[in-house]
């Protein structure tokens, strides 16, 4: 910003103390000065030019009378082509040093730029090139005349003549191939000296609302290229981060879903795929909330004798045992009741929505179950069932009344059902 700070003050004092100026010089030297008068249109004139010793071209002639409109000039051709001038379009001025000695005071002269363009002007013809004209007062003493690029006009009979079409009747400076400074337009006869010293064009490179438009469109530039860095610079910044919080949003969820598979592998029993007791009240309670809650039981069951199954066929039959107790189990409860490895070879069935004969007819359901069951072992299993209900809203004390009738059912001989004895109480 500095840098374009410095550039824009430096081209705006560049502009101001004249950098952007230019000149066009047209010299003798480089140039071809030509002598044409009216003798081609049968005129008398007579004349010539030529250069002087300090440098000056001289344009001198006898005006006669025997044409018209006499006159005798000076032609300047810029191009050794006349279909390829030069572009003057981007100057203001012709500044022509000259003197002027004419027969009769208040002489004028007449400047003609001639311009070629395809869309009026053949080669073969010079009086198809554009006359750009203008017609001043000299000056007999030497001296600068500036002549106004815009003040040129195109001659009106050269544009009925050659039936110009409008979009070409005004001036054009684009292509200037000949400059003609001739006598006026009514000129005295006798003697005419004309001496041109210099002859230039001026312009600038550069106008001043060119120069500022310019210094617009470059700051305009530049702040487009910036904000256009900046916003793919914040672009790539909110990308990383948004990778970056795709990347810890996945990573939080495979550990949630790790958790989750954790929390399942804690709360599950390896061997039966049961529910095990660990953080069980929760599930529980959340199942009883979704029921009246009026009916709410327990089941405590245990495999009879199971130690010595264990020690008679093998701890691996004991396990496989233990798995067929879950598949019975599950075969014998419906979706609402929930199934407990409550601990080695003991389970509970908590059982929501069952009265307490309902739960007791369960009990001897899978009582019944498991003397008919083909067990791995080739004999015969039985077990022992306690049964309670929900007394004062305790889930942990309705378990405890189940294993208290457990208790008894396998002090009153194993393979049979006990409903807790105050558990018939409250049903009453
Ligand atoms: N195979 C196997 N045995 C287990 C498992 N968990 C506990 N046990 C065994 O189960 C047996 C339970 O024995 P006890 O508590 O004495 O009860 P019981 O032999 O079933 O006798 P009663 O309950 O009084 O009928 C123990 O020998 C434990 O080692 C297990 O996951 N797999």
């Amino acid at each position: 910003m500095f840098v374009l700070l410095f550039f824009s003050v430096a081209t705006v004092v560049w502009f101001f103390i004249g950098g952007a100026q230019s000149s066009y010089v047209i010299s003798p030297t480089e140039f071809q000065f030509r002598y044409i008068d009216d003798t081609p249109m049968g005129g008398n004139t007579k004349g010539r030019v030529y250069t002087k010793d300090d440098g000056s071209v001289a344009l001198e002639c006898e005006l006669g009378s025997a044409y018209r409109w006499p006159f005798c000039e000076v032609a300047i051709s810029l191009s050794p082509s006349v279909t390829h001038g030069i572009d003057l379009a981007n100057y203001h001025s012709m500044i022509i040093e000259a003197a002027y000695k004419a027969p009769a005071p208040d002489q004028r002269l007449r400047v003609y730029l001639r311009n070629f363009n395809d869309a009026y002007s053949i080669t073969e013809d010079p009086v198809s090139m554009k006359f750009n004209g203008i017609e001043y007062n000299p000056t007999e003493e030497m001296s600068e005349i500036v002549l106004p690029l815009n003040s040129f006009q195109v001659l009106s009979w050269w544009i009925s003549d050659l039936d110009i079409p409008l979009e070409h009747a005004g001036p054009d400076m684009s292509n200037i191939s000949l400059i003609e400074i001739a006598t006026g337009s009514a000129p005295t006869v006798g003697k005419h000296e004309l001496t041109i010293k210099n002859i230039r064009f001026e312009g600038v490179m550069v106008t001043e609302a060119g120069l500022f438009r310019s210094l617009t469109f470059i700051w305009l530039a530049t702040a487009t290229v910036l904000l256009a860095v900046k916003y793919l610079q914040s672009r790539r910044v909110y990308d990383l981060e948004r990778r970056r919080a795709n990347r810890l949003k996945a990573i939080n969820t495979a550990l949630k879903q790790q958790s989750e598979t954790l929390s399942i592998m804690a709360t599950t029993d390896a061997l039966t795929g049961l529910r095990n007791r660990m953080d069980i009240y929760p599930e529980l309670e959340k199942a009883l909330a979704s029921t009246d809650g009026k009916n709410c039981t327990a089941l405590c069951l245990d495999i009879d004798h199971f130690k010595k199954i264990n020690d008679t066929y093998g701890h691996d039959m004991g396990d496989r045992l233990l798995i067929c107790t879950a598949e019975v189990l599950r075969e014998s409860v419906s979706t609402s009741d929930v199934i407990i490895r409550w601990g080695g070879e003991e389970f509970v069935i908590f059982c929501p929505n069952r009265n307490l004969a309902q739960a007791s007819f369960l009990a001897e359901k899978i009582r019944a179950a498991f003397e008919t069951t083909d067990w791995p072992h080739d004999a015969e299993l039985s077990c022992s069932v306690g049964v309670s209900s929900m007394r004062e809203g305790s889930i942990a004390a309705m378990i405890a009344d189940a294993d208290d009738a457990l208790y008894r059912a396998k002090q009153n001989g194993r393979n049979r059902v006990e409903v807790f004895a105050e558990s018939f109480i409250a049903t009453v």
